[in-house]
């Protein structure tokens, strides 16, 4: 089993229960795990440090944005909570980001930073009614400031992946959730993407809910999915 799992689990349950029962069923050696805004919202820190205990990496998605000061310190708190990865909005700006960064960087231990460029959910007709241009084009230039202030990457579609490994760099991290299986339905995510085709594109991380955890199997679905992508 790979030591380095491309996929992360996306846990949106309503409590901690439901987390660590998923948790106790897999392994860090098959997936990373994602605690979001609604576990957080439920469980708390407590939640995230039962899990980091168990040995798996653990991405904190609040996607903070705020004020340069706040930002910075809550990603410091989540640092303390031993998490692998913590993320902002990158239209929160450079000055928030690079202070974010700055922050981080003083701790002994820090966990990679990065930042949410456009929201999977959102197609080119949405982002027009907040006054943005289409996905490739706004995702390309929030990207190039999360690299210009220091980040290690973004989160994005799977279908921006190849364009931002170009332009980004080979070591510039792309986290990509909005995976969905060819025959699955789409949900409220906008630009999909099937988990081979993903990685083909350049994706190095994919996040996956509801696919995962709503399938009859969710562990037998999750080693489907980690078969696939070693095959491709
Ligand atoms: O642009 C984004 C940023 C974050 N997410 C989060 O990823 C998962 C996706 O879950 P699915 O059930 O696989 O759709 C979810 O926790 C979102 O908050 C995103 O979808 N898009």
């Amino acid at each position: 089993m790979s030591q380095d799992p491309r996929i992360v689990v996306a846990l949106d349950y309503a409590d901690a229960a439901s987390a660590f029962a998923f948790a106790d069923r897999v392994t860090p050696e098959q997936c990373r795990l994602k605690v979001g805004k609604e576990l957080f919202t439920s469980a708390g820190p407590a939640v995230v440090e039962g899990l980091v205990k168990r040995g798996f990496d653990v991405f904190l998605d609040l996607k903070f944005h705020d004020i340069p000061n706040t930002v910075a310190q809550a990603c410091k708190v989540a640092a303390q909570m031993g998490v692998w990865m913590v993320n902002v909005h990158a239209s929160g700006g450079r000055k928030m980001m690079e202070t974010t960064r700055e922050a981080l960087e003083a701790l002994p231990q820090r966990p990679l930073l990065i930042a949410v460029t456009v929201l999977t959910s959102m197609d080119a007709a949405q982002l027009a009614e907040i006054g943005l241009p289409e996905p490739q084009v706004q995702v390309e230039r929030l990207a190039r400031l999360t690299r210009d202030s220091g980040l290690d990457g973004v989160v994005c579609s799977a279908q921006e992946a190849a364009m931002l490994k170009r332009v980004c760099g080979a070591q510039f991290k792309l986290v990509t959730p909005g995976i969905r299986p060819a025959d699955a339905a789409a949900d409220d995510q906008s630009r999909v993407m099937t988990p081979v085709a993903a990685i083909a594109a350049g994706a190095d991380y994919l996040v996956m809910g509801r696919p995962i955890t709503q399938s009859k199997d969710p562990f037998a679905t999750l080693q489907q999915f980690n078969q696939q992508i070693k095959e491709a």
